[in-house]
């Protein structure tokens, strides 16, 4: 069997690729102004339809959705079988198809690419698509599906949905009636097995006082009402920033990453959040969740990726234990290098940590080594992953105790309430409000865990492709001798620590410091930002001033 040639040289006339323009399947899959992303989506639907096939007809997933980005940005990404990220070498074949500039190119590339690939065009092709709340949403998923039906592949509109519930969704229709089942395959299913499962964990138990949830304006909103519908009186959830209709509202002053990067409330919850009361805010597509509360003096404090991550390792690691599964069951932490000096001190004193590059694929596969791995970012994407033989155990496992009995269905039933397929800020909500039910904390307490160094994240605009590292991308390679100039400066300052990385989804390089009090660790990441910037060329009537 051969490509339908016909059908998509048609279609590809109708989604011609902007010229001088360089697309880029990155950390995110493509992500930049939506207005430019309608060749590159219908591309990304006859690739998907390949990948699909490729894998024998099982069901492959797209997301069109740019998370965190304000509002005009947008982009595409694949989600593989088992709800994970695209694997990474096909994230190679996508850039390469994306940038063929006419459909003569693109057919021929597609060619190419089959034979390559040995894809065996007589396999079915199935995927499920869905979208975030975005205005070029619509136009977007219509260019996607001409680019489904044009290669014949078998489609299904999740419409507007999560990141993580498309990923749930490709696994449960991949693994539906085997014995590794996933839930009912569909946002019923999903929202019903995360439901049950958090009831079961705080059946007995207090329920805790209600929890402002900032969606960020942004499709969380939808999710956060369904479990409102569901969960009642178990736990009060309190959305804000749920708009839906007024434009440019999404991921604007609100929204997790707006308080994990400006280190304060969202504005619009001035009023709302008294001393005290704990509040979380996702992000535009759901897939991030950072915590906060006030002091009595109306001190802010951020309960961010790494102290979910605490909160929720200790509490496994008890339940094992509890469960009188610690010599069968090795619990570990994936963290990157953005992640808190404090938190790593107070993990690597309990736990196995690793630390890997930036980039959820990373984290992931990396967690995917222990029996029980705990990933999360600094910025509040990350999810617990259990390995297969770890399920096993489990349902094997015979309690000697009614203890053990009691910790053994947590912990299976936190296996329910879990997404493992990415992260998701609302499953990983429902597993913070039960952790914390279960200690009764209040944020005062969780907090208290460890205490997190002063930090300071920078953007400089240096030409990042010269930038390389190596270490889980804490120390440069390149340009050469900048490393030995920053480790210069962070001898000087007390619990000093920095890095510089360039960014894999914004055209800028990062830096990070920390220290021992905030107007050092605030030092120390202007200077590191000043020498990056005057190293490489950077204009000197351009550079930033508060750069030292
Ligand atoms: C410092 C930071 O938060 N970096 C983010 C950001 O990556 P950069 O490569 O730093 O642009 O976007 C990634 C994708 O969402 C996320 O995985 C990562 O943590
Ligand atoms: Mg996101």
């Amino acid at each position: 069997m051969s490509l339908p040639l016909e059908s998509l040289r048609a279609a590809s006339d109708k989604h011609p690729k902007p010229a001088h323009l360089h697309f880029q399947y990155g950390t995110a899959g493509f992500r930049t102004l939506g207005s430019t992303l309608d060749s590159v989506t219908f591309k990304v639907g006859v690739i998907a339809a390949l990948r699909s096939k490729k894998l024998d007809g099982k069901t492959i997933g797209v997301m069109v959705t740019a998370s965190h980005n304000p509002e005009p940005d947008n982009g595409v990404k694949l989600v593989d079988p088992r709800g994970e990220m695209l694997e990474a070498s096909w994230e190679g074949y996508a850039t390469t198809l994306a940038n063929t500039s006419s459909t003569e190119e693109f057919l021929d590339a597609l060619d190419q690419f089959v034979k390559t690939l040995r894809i065996d065009l007589s396999k079915p092709s199935r995927v499920v698509y869905g979208r975030d709340t975005r205005p070029s949403g619509p136009a977007l998923v219509a260019a996607l599906e001409d680019g489904l039906s044009a290669i014949g592949a078998e489609i299904r509109d999740a419409g507007v949905t999560t990141t993580p519930i498309l990923h749930y969704l490709v696994r449960a229709s991949n693994y539906k009636g085997t014995k590794d089942s996933y839930g009912e395959d569909s946002s019923e299913g999903y929202y019903e097995k995360l439901s049950s499962a958090f009831k079961k964990l705080v059946a007995g138990k207090s329920a805790l006082p209600p929890l402002i949830v900032d969606c960020a304006n942004g499709v969380g909103a939808q999710a956060v009402a369904e479990f409102s519908k569901i969960l009642g009186d178990k736990l009060k959830l309190i959305p804000v920033n749920d708009d839906l209709s007024t434009p440019g509202a999404l991921n604007n002053a609100c929204g997790a990453d707006f308080v994990k990067t400006s280190q304060k409330i969202p504005p619009s919850l001035t009023s709302v959040l008294k001393p005290g009361q704990r509040a979380c805010s996702l992000d535009g597509d759901a897939d991030r969740l950072i915590y906060y509360y006030l002091d009595e003096r109306g001190q802010f404090h951020l309960l961010d990726g790494d102290k979910i991550a605490a909160l929720v390792a200790a509490f496994i690691v008890e339940l094992v234990k509890n469960a009188g599964l610690e010599h069968e069951i090795r619990v570990g932490i994936v963290q990157t290098a953005y992640a808190n000096g404090g938190s790593t001190k107070y993990l690597s004193q309990r736990l196995p940590v690793k630390c890997v590059a930036t980039g959820v694929k990373h984290l992931h596969h990396a967690a995917e080594h222990y029996d029980i791995g705990v990933y999360f970012e600094a910025n509040g994407h990350g999810t617990v992953l259990f390995s297969s033989d770890t399920l096993k155990t489990l349902a094997e496992h015979q309690p000697s105790t009614p203890a053990q009995s009691t910790a053994l269905g947590h912990l299976t039933n936190l296996t329910q309430l879990i997404n493992q397929t990415v992260g998701d800020a609302l499953s990983d909500l429902l597993l913070v409000e039960v952790v914390l039910a279960h200690k009764s904390y209040s944020g005062f307490e969780w907090d208290s865990l460890y205490v997190d160094l002063p930090n300071r994240l920078v953007k400089v605009a240096a030409p990042r492709h010269l930038f390389k590292t190596e270490d889980a991308e804490r120390r440069l390679v390149s340009p050469p001798g900048l490393q030995a100039k920053i480790d210069e400066l962070v001898r000087r300052y007390e619990a000093g620590r920095s890095f510089v990385r360039p960014s894999g989804t914004e055209d800028v390089v990062r830096v990070y410091a920390e220290a021992m009090v905030r107007a050092q660790a605030d030092e120390l990441a202007f200077r590191v930002a000043g020498l990056v910037y005057d190293e490489t060329g950077g204009d000197p009537s351009q550079r930033p001033a508060e750069f030292l």
